[in-house]
């Protein structure tokens, strides 16, 4: 990064810079990120010479490719409430769809007499913005507000689509390439950051695997978006293979956050559009108060699932990826 940033300041403020340099630099592409000067990204290598691929491109968002269907307009709906505190007390549409008990009391809150459905975050005083934490453990998606509703960006169920508050700092470990950290203390439940990439259909991540097999890469950037994938589902978008996010190419920070077997990340699925949920956005949450620069990691196969016959078996293990996230309760094996 040290070479891109002398390359940046000697060359592209020349009015004679080629605007091609500048836009595959790298600092100008997490300069531009509208995050960039409340949370910016920093890069950083102490460890070796090597700077990042200069193929790779950072992004904000996704970047939705023509073959993957987009709901038309006239298919979205946002809540009608005619103000945040709505959101917050009444009758929300898009509270409504978060999964809840009726019957149990800790679902619905008591407030001024009124009950009311409970939102995904705590809205009071320090511990806004924080995911409740029956969605830490439960891992449901979570329904925000969004551009179809009427209320305003500062309704408190709009969080992941208000945008990463955390600046972040990608750098170079000593055994595990690129990974990420944060300069300040997290608080669990805190939202973090999405993962962005090219939106894919599932063949043409299926054509990227095979070339990938192929080329012998073993690193793996795919993220399926299944959440509500249903193979008896009426709608057809959920019903057939899902949609891909994959990061290799073009990505945001959250593309170089490497693997724990005890991680403090989990992976949340965020809807706002319900008409966009085989789409829906992949949000990174704090399940643990992380102190500052502590290596932000999560565990990428969900527990080991599908791991531990075949970890114990040499003709297995001989293709499988060693894990060094030196956890006390580390698998041995990433995948
Ligand atoms: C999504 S990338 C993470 C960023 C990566 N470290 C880089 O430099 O681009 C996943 C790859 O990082 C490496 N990695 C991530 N977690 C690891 C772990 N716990 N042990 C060993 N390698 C790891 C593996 O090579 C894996 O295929």
């Amino acid at each position: 990064m040290q070479a891109a940033q002398r390359e940046h300041f000697h060359n592209h403020g020349r009015p004679d810079a080629d605007p091609h340099d500048k836009n595959n630099c790298h600092w100008c592409q997490i300069r531009a990120f509208r995050t960039h000067h409340d949370s910016p990204i920093s890069i950083v290598n102490k460890e070796t010479n090597d700077a990042l691929n200069p193929k790779f491109r950072f992004i904000e968002r996704s970047i939705i490719h023509d073959d993957v269907p987009v709901p038309e307009a006239s298919f979205r709906a946002g809540c009608n409430c005619d103000d945040d505190k709505q959101c917050m007390y009444g009758g929300c549409q898009c509270v409504g769809e978060m999964i809840h008990d009726e019957n149990d009391e800790e679902d619905i809150e008591q407030t001024s007499g009124r009950r009311r459905r409970r939102l995904a975050y705590h809205t009071r005083a320090a511990k806004a913005e924080v995911l409740r934490s029956e969605f830490l453990l439960s891992r449901d998606p979570i329904y925000e507000c969004h551009e179809g509703c009427s209320c305003s960006m500062d309704c408190p169920n709009r969080v992941v689509q208000r945008g990463r508050t955390v600046p972040l700092q990608i750098f170079r470990t000593l055994d595990r390439g690129w990974g990420v950290r944060c300069p300040l203390p997290i608080r669990k439940g805190q939202f973090v950051d999405c993962y962005v990439g090219e939106v894919i259909t599932s063949e043409e991540a299926n054509r990227r695997r095979e070339i990938a097999t192929m080329a012998k890469k073993k690193e793996v950037y795919m993220f399926a978006l299944d959440k509500y994938s249903d193979p008896e589902s009426l709608d057809p978008l959920l019903r057939a293979e899902p949609m891909e996010v994959d990061g290799e190419f073009m990505s945001g920070p959250t593309r170089f956050i490497n693997h724990s077997c005890e991680p403090n990340l989990a992976i949340f699925a965020r809807v706002g559009d319900l008409a966009d949920r085989h789409i829906h956005d992949l949000a990174f949450f704090a399940i643990k108060d992380i102190p500052q620069n502590e290596e932000l990691t999560f565990d990428y196969t969900n527990k080991g699932y599908g791991l531990e016959e075949d970890r114990h078996d040499p003709s297995k293990t001989k293709y499988m990826t060693k894990c060094l996230c030196g956890s006390a309760n580390c698998r041995g094996f990433i995948w």
